[in-house]
């Protein structure tokens, strides 16, 4: 029978320390917390069970962590513990029925109440009111000498502050790293292509262990002192509350959250609201820390073997969770953006029941090495939508499959674009996809583009959501009848509106370019885009290269229209609009004389210091020459601002006109 039992024992233990190593010394656990805390849990069942085979080496009985090589070691004397959990109501009141017994105690206790921190514990030590050592929990008994990285962190005091500052003070507490600090550390690692951390806490641990504390000063770190270590050479108060009022004295940060509470009930009340409110704190909390209040107390529990009799770790429901990817499947957003979401085996997380999860897009899949089939983390904080943040890779099935990214739009069918540089993939079909259709049409009438006078938002969506209008092209064969059907819309506003679209067929090209919604084509370009083309055909028919001609058009918004114009499905609409009658003024063709530099054509190059390149370009183009992005023996004349490079070089070498910054002014001044 105890043979099977010891080798479960064992085996969760094997399992335990290898997780303890990734978290305590790698800084990169692989499992999550909740995974972590249910081995835990197994084990110390199992132990209690077979009390024969608990040993006192077994990690239910330690400290977890270990002081690192690299670092001084630090004997603790008073040793730094873990804490108990309870993860339910029922855990906490059993908590505190046993310390009642101990201290055979009938009345309600007073506990003091603070969030827990997700972050690690240090202890740090000022001789007569100055900061001299500062070191991490290590095993309990033995730290890491971290006193150099310590003092980099803002908010705590190299000296103390106030009176009666003890000859030796040892004030322990969590240093942390708060949401916003770990997101922009985060978000500067990944677009650096460096390592991002899982958590905050991991990246508060991988910041403070660090070997040259100008890494440590540049992270983001703060810290709250939570307790007392040896106090030598001062009277301080006998109740654990007051003496954190008395470490505030002396300048140390203390959680503005910690409260004070009589019996059970008011802990309970703390819990719940501290559990609303965990989305909105600065900083990730993982639960709340209980505990006596009474110093005489406290000493009157005592210990067990890692943690204190006297307080406990009440924790909240897990924001991390491991699970199955089943599949991973497209979703197209308002504006074409198709983002993966990955479908997972339901997991309970961050509270409530969690089955599909954000991927982001295809740099994130990568950066994970995440397949179908994979085990996953999954992670819920908050009202954040569900993300996968790490892949387990020791439980990696045998069958996964790779991610593969669509070519296709899974909503309307159009290719799909993904821009060099831009992590977002997106459907080119803006004016067919029924998931940008909205936003497409409410663009296209809006003011500066149609101009569709009392085609609101609200009539947009509910001509859409009927099936009224699939494309722009088909709000101009909509009869009044129709529009009279919409929700607040009487005969008169609908015979306007019929009007309006009426007026708003006869438009400008400019105009017309712009409405199309494509993807950075704001209005300037639009307009651009028209005088230098002049009619829509050569729009859409030019190649990325002549796109780039264009004034304020560069390589991203060329391959933008590029892709937009070779979409079939929009062709199709731009047709339609056609068909239904939309129309605009010939652009003419400014006459020669009005055009003195026409069919030359001049190279910018090097930075100019008196014009801005845009300008120069638009102010030569207006005066009929074409702006190219490279020299050729057709090139009439290179402008070489400062720092020109190989485009200078090559002018000369095929025996072309220079002219500097000066020499450009002088011939637009000459013919503007
Ligand atoms: N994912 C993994 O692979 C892995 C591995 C090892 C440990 N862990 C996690 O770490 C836990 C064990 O770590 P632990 O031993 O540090 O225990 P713990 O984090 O559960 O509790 C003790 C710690 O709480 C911190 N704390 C925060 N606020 C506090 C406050 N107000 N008062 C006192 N202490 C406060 C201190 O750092 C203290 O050392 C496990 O339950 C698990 O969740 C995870
Ligand atoms: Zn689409």
């Amino acid at each position: 029978m105890s043979e099977p039992i010891n080798n479960q024992i064992l085996s969760l233990r094997a399992q335990l320390e290898e997780h303890n190593y990734q978290y305590y010394v790698m800084d990169n656990p692989t499992v999550p917390d909740a995974e972590y805390d249910r081995l835990m849990r197994e084990l110390i069942e199992l132990e209690t069970a077979h009390p024969e085979l608990l040993t006192a080496d077994s990690p239910s009985q330690k400290v977890g962590g270990e002081a690192l090589g690299k670092f001084e070691q630090v004997q603790h004397q008073v040793p730094m513990l873990s804490l108990d959990n309870a993860f339910d109501e029922a855990e906490f009141t059993a908590f505190n029925r046993r310390i009642k017994e101990r201290l055979l105690s009938t009345q309600e206790l007073a506990f003091c109440c603070e969030p827990k921190l997700d972050g690690l514990a240090v202890s740090i030590l000022y001789r007569d009111g100055v900061l001299v050592q500062a070191a991490t929990r290590g095993d309990g008994q033995v730290g890491e000498n971290i006193t150099e990285n310590v003092k980099t962190i803002r908010n705590i005091p190299l000296r103390l502050r106030g009176e009666d500052i003890p000859q030796e003070l040892e004030v322990r507490g969590e240093v942390f790293m708060d949401s916003a600090g770990f997101a922009r550390l985060n978000e500067t690692a990944s677009a650096k292509g460096e390592k991002t951390f899982a958590n905050p806490r991991n990246a508060a641990a991988g910041s403070l262990r660090q070997l040259d504390s100008k890494i440590t000063a540049k992270r983001p770190l703060m810290f709250y002192a939570y307790s007392l270590g040896v106090v030598q050479g001062a009277q301080l108060p006998n109740e654990h509350f007051a003496q954190l009022k008395k470490l505030t004295e002396w300048g140390f940060p203390m959680c503005p959250e910690t409260r004070l509470v009589e019996g059970t009930e008011q802990v309970i009340e703390y819990y719940q609201d501290i559990l609303t409110r965990r989305g909105e704190l600065a900083y990730e909390i993982d639960g709340v820390v209980i505990k006596v209040n009474d110093k005489a107390y406290q000493e009157q529990l005592g210990f067990v073997a890692r943690a204190p009799r006297w307080a406990i770790a009440f924790k909240f429901p897990a924001q991390e969770e491991i699970t199955q990817l089943l599949d991973v499947e497209f979703q197209v957003g308002r504006t074409g953006a198709i983002t993966p979401v990955a479908r997972l085996e339901p997991v309970f997380v961050g509270g409530v029941t969690v089955s599909n999860a954000t991927l982001h897009n295809r740099d994130e899949i990568d950066r994970l090495g995440v397949k179908i089939g994979d085990t996953v983390i999954v992670r819920r904080a908050g009202d954040v939508i569900p993300q996968v943040t790490q892949v387990v890779l020791d439980r990696r099935p045998d069958n996964v499959r790779d991610i593969e990214f669509p070519e296709h739009c899974p909503v309307c069918n159009s290719h799909v674009e993904r821009v060099e540089g831009e992590a977002v993939t997106r459907c080119t079909g803006g004016l067919v996809c029924q998931a940008q259709r909205k936003q497409a049409i409410k663009h296209f009438a809006s003011r500066k583009a149609l101009d569709v006078d009392g085609l609101g938002d609200k009539i947009v969506e509910q001509l859409v959501d009927r099936e009224l209008v699939h494309t722009p092209a088909d709000l101009f064969v909509l009869k009044q009848g129709h529009f009279e059907s919409l929700e607040r819309m009487g005969p008169k506003s609908a015979k306007n509106l019929v009007e309006a679209l009426e007026t708003a067929k006869t438009t400008t090209l400019a105009k017309f370019l712009y409405a199309l919604g494509i993807r950075e084509v704001g209005e300037a370009t639009a307009q651009n885009l028209a005088n230098h083309f002049l009619t829509l055909d050569k729009v859409m028919s030019a190649s990325i290269d002549a796109l780039q001609e264009v004034s304020d058009v560069g390589v991203i918004v060329a391959q933008h229209l590029h892709a937009f114009f070779n979409e079939p499905h929009n062709q199709e609409v731009v047709s339609a609009l056609l068909a239904v009658g939309l129309n605009w003024p010939d652009i003419e063709q400014k006459s020669e004389q009005q055009q003195p530099l026409a069919g030359l054509t001049y190279v910018l190059t090097g930075t100019l210091s008196q014009l801005n390149r845009n300008d120069a370009k638009a102010r030569l183009q207006a005066l009929g020459a074409k702006v190219s992005g490279s020299v050729s023996k057709n090139t009439h004349a290179l402008v070489a601002g400062e720092k020109a490079g190989s485009k200078l070089t090559k002018a000369q070498e095929l025996g072309i006109d220079v002219l500097d910054e000066d020499a450009l002014i002088a011939l637009l001044a000459q013919y503007e």
